[in-house]
């Protein structure tokens, strides 16, 4: 059995904890605020975060340094906002050099840079090839739960992959591993713009025909950005894409589809923000995807719509017509990332 540290207590450190827990790990919890840690010890609750009881295994701590030394293992579950900042400073703290995991769905805005990428060049002991990314389709609450859930691990180490798919997988958490890294940790982070988008449909009272329109045309501009940064297509069509699409399109608990619904009912980005009290991480999403397609002139309709909702203060029933009457198209073309020639050989 290891010793795991898990790097953000919000609701998903908190399920990935208790999957470790269960699986017989010792595991150290570390948030930032003191306050939360000891409300986890006194209570053996994560009240804010996750409706489940925290099993005595795990131990919350506000100290880097108490979390992480002498663990095998480090899972990085802060929001992307946090990542570069967290790495900093376990930069240095690290005195020996344990596996890392990350399970963040995002990517840098400005730099386009996807999580293993930014952790890689922060900690001096590490390449972005060391690290390993986890993702798939997986709410916290019903990870919490123990209900049924799938995921994928990828790292370029593969012994490292393997590794953190024999820490997690239990009789509910069954884990894949694969070997395109990129494509997983985009398919992670892009869907949230799409679910956004889904939210925003429902909440202007549009139906399934819509949401799956969506769905399906968000899977194709995912796969065109994808390719472009060196993703193989096929891994779109896995649980890292089309996967976590319909998770977090079609799940009330995903908070991307309720910032979403909130926006589509009229309210403004700020106040949608200030009432989810949790990371929304498809809007700073939105924002670095769109700029990367307007430098590279990728096609990223949905996209840039849903741009000009968040940034530009448009109306959502606006974009939708635009959307709706864009020039007339024949749809093999704009699927095309998943013919042969896009993959890698
Ligand atoms: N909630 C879910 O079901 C899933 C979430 N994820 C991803 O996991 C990541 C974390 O999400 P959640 O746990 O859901 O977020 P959350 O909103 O539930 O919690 C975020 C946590 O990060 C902490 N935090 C915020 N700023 C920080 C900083 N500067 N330094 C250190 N800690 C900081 C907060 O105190 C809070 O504990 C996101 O990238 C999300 O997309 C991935 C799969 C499932
Ligand atoms: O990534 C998730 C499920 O796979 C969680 O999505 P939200 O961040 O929208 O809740």
């Amino acid at each position: 059995m290891s010793k795991v540290a898990v790097l953000g207590a919000g609701s998903w450190g908190t399920a990935l904890s208790i999957v470790l827990a269960d699986n017989g790990h010792s595991v150290r919890l570390w948030t930032y605020r003191k306050e939360q840690a000891e409300a986890i010890n006194a209570t053996y609750r994560n009240e804010k975060y996750l409706d489940a009881d925290i099993p005595e295994q795990i131990k919350a701590c506000h100290e880097l340094k108490q979390a992480v030394d002498d663990v095998s293992a480090i899972v990085m579950v802060v929001p992307t906002k946090a990542i570069r900042d967290v790495c900093k400073e376990l930069n240095n703290t690290l005195t020996h050099r344990p596996t890392i995991i990350h399970a963040t769905k995002g990517i840098e805005p400005g730099s386009l840079k996807r999580i293993s990428q930014v952790i890689g060049e922060e900690l001096a002991r590490y390449d972005s090839e060391d690290i390993v990314v986890l993702s798939g389709p997986s709410h916290a609450e019903e990870v919490g739960k123990r209900l049924p859930t799938t995921v994928t691990v990828s790292s370029l180490n593969t012994q490292h992959a393997a590794y953190a798919q024999d820490l997690f997988i239990n009789e509910s958490f069954r884990v894949y591993t694969s070997d395109d890294m990129i494509g997983l940790e985009l398919g992670g982070a892009l869907k949230n713009i799409i679910a956004l988008g889904a939210g925003i449909s429902d909440g202007l009272g549009y139906g399934d025909n819509a949401k799956a329109a969506l769905i399906t045309r968000g899977l194709a501009e995912i796969a065109r950005l994808g390719v472009s940064l060196g993703a193989n297509p096929l891994t779109f069509l896995g649980l890292p894409g089309v996967g976590d699409l319909i998770v977090t399109c079609t799940s009330h608990h995903s908070r991307n589809w309720r910032a979403g619904n909130l926006l589509g009912r009229g309210q403004k980005l700020d106040e949608v923000l200030d009432q989810m009290g949790m990371v929304v991480e498809g809007v700073r999403t939105t924002q670095a995807a769109y700029q990367f397609a307007r430098e590279q002139q990728i096609e990223m309709p949905i996209t840039e719509g849903l741009y000009t909702i968040l940034f530009e203060d448009k109306q959502p029933g606006d974009v939708v017509e635009q959307l709706m009457n864009r020039n007339k198209r024949e749809e093999m073309n704009d699927i095309s990332a998943f013919s042969s020639d896009s993959r890698p050989q």
